[in-house]
């Protein structure tokens, strides 16, 4: 190992897949997706069931690699649904597991990056970190309006990618992120559409059961008065109305499976209405993007694709032929996360940023 003192194990569960990574400084020496099927996460009827589950998938794929946890030196989680916070890298403390325990802005999978992190970094007496959690927020006032006044718009997407992403992008453009204009579009087991501007994400869409376009396993926006009208017909229960949107939702509620890989066999092998679903999701994060794009009067300088479905080049196409005359369209499949993970340990390990410590500021904003 090069830099003895810092091997860093990440640890981000998303909704659809556990990734886990081990990194020698900014060196990653293993990086590994495991992919969960819906009916292998539904039979869980709380985030925190699954702790179990997914603590075990990233000790037994170590241990299938060869590494021992002992050589550690910290390890990073990907934050969930904590308070509304700064970006940054929290050490992780008790009032974060207390909420992320109780999924203080809802259940996602994330809520257990930090939690695992933890139980394993207490056993191996090192520290453990969170960064840019799901709750970044950095929203405008004005778009917190949501039109009923009981109610505020919230900021929860991939922070974490994201802001990766921009980065790299913005560098590649010669460019400081900070001195850029992005729409950034995450398309993972939900789909966010942020608005990067300044360095700040002014606008997005809440990835969770928020609003945006329905995904591989979330409705996003639905009718709302149909909507009360569902939840009030006596036929469901509260829990069972929030699995349809959120783990029930999108591509699931149509076609059974949170797998994009899976339906574009099923275009492939003729399944039309396969097709029309999939189609509607492209249609509907285009329609996204042209929204995020009037919030700064389409002044973009690049509109960037990026998680698990910009792999897929039908469903990239059908977007970005209804947003290229926006701004240059960069595909950016997959995420970045892991490494972004590795470096915000990093910056604290190497003593160029100290840990932020949970809750902050931002906290005073409403449930
Ligand atoms: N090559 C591919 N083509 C199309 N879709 C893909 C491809 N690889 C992964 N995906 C899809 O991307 C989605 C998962 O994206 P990902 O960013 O890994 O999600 P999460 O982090 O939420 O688990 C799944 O629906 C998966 O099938
Ligand atoms: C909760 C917003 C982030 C999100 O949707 O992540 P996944 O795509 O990993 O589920």
């Amino acid at each position: 190992m090069q830099e003895s003192d810092n091997r860093i194990l990440v640890i981000n569960p998303g909704s659809t897949s556990t990734k886990i990574g081990v990194f020698d400084g900014e060196t990653a020496i293993l990086e590994k997706t495991i992919r969960h099927e819906s009916a292998e996460i539904e039979q869980y009827s709380n985030i925190i069931d699954q702790y179990d589950f997914r603590k075990r998938t990233i000790l037994e794929a170590l241990d299938e690699e060869g590494f021992n946890i002992s050589k550690l030196s910290a390890i990073c989680g990907r934050g969930g649904l904590l308070r509304p916070i700064e970006g940054g890298t929290y050490s992780v403390n008790d009032e974060m597991l207390k909420d992320l325990k109780e999924g203080y802005l809802g259940q996602h999978a994330s809520n257990l990056g930090g939690i695992i992190a933890y139980e394993i970094a207490t056993g191996l007496n090192i520290p453990s970190y969170i960064v840019d959690p799901v709750v970044v927020d950095e929203l405008d006032d004005v778009a917190r309006i949501s039109g009923f006044s009981s109610i505020e718009r919230k900021s929860i997407f991939h922070a974490l990618n994201q802001k990766a992403v921009a980065r790299r992008v913005a560098k590649e453009l010669g460019k400081k992120y900070e001195e850029c204009t992005f729409l950034v579009t995450h398309m993972g087991g939900g789909i966010t559409v942020g608005v990067h501007k300044g360095g700040r994400v002014i606008d997005v869409n809440n990835g969770l059961h928020g609003d945006g376009p329905f995904s591989p396993e979330r409705a996003g926006t639905v009718p709302a008065g149909d909507l009360v009208e569902l939840c009030f017909s006596g036929k469901y229960y509260r829990g069972e109305i929030m699995k349809k949107l959120v783990g029930q939702g999108g591509l699931v509620g149509y076609l059974g499976t949170n797998d994009a890989v899976q339906v574009e066999k099923m275009i492939d092998a003729g399944n039309e209405e396969a097709k029309k679903v999939y189609n509607a999701m492209a249609y509907q994060v285009a329609k996204e993007i042209g929204a995020a794009s009037v919030v700064v009067a389409g002044k973009v300088d690049g509109i960037i694709l990026t998680g698990g479905l910009a792999y897929g080049k039908g469903f990239v196409n059908a977007i970005s032929e209804r947003i290229d005359w926006i701004a240059d369209v960069i595909v950016q499949p997959g995420e970045n996360e892991l490494q972004a993970l590795a470096e915000g340990a990093l910056r604290v390990l190497r003593n160029e940023e100290q840990a932020k410590v949970y809750p902050n500021v931002k906290s005073a904003v409403s449930k």
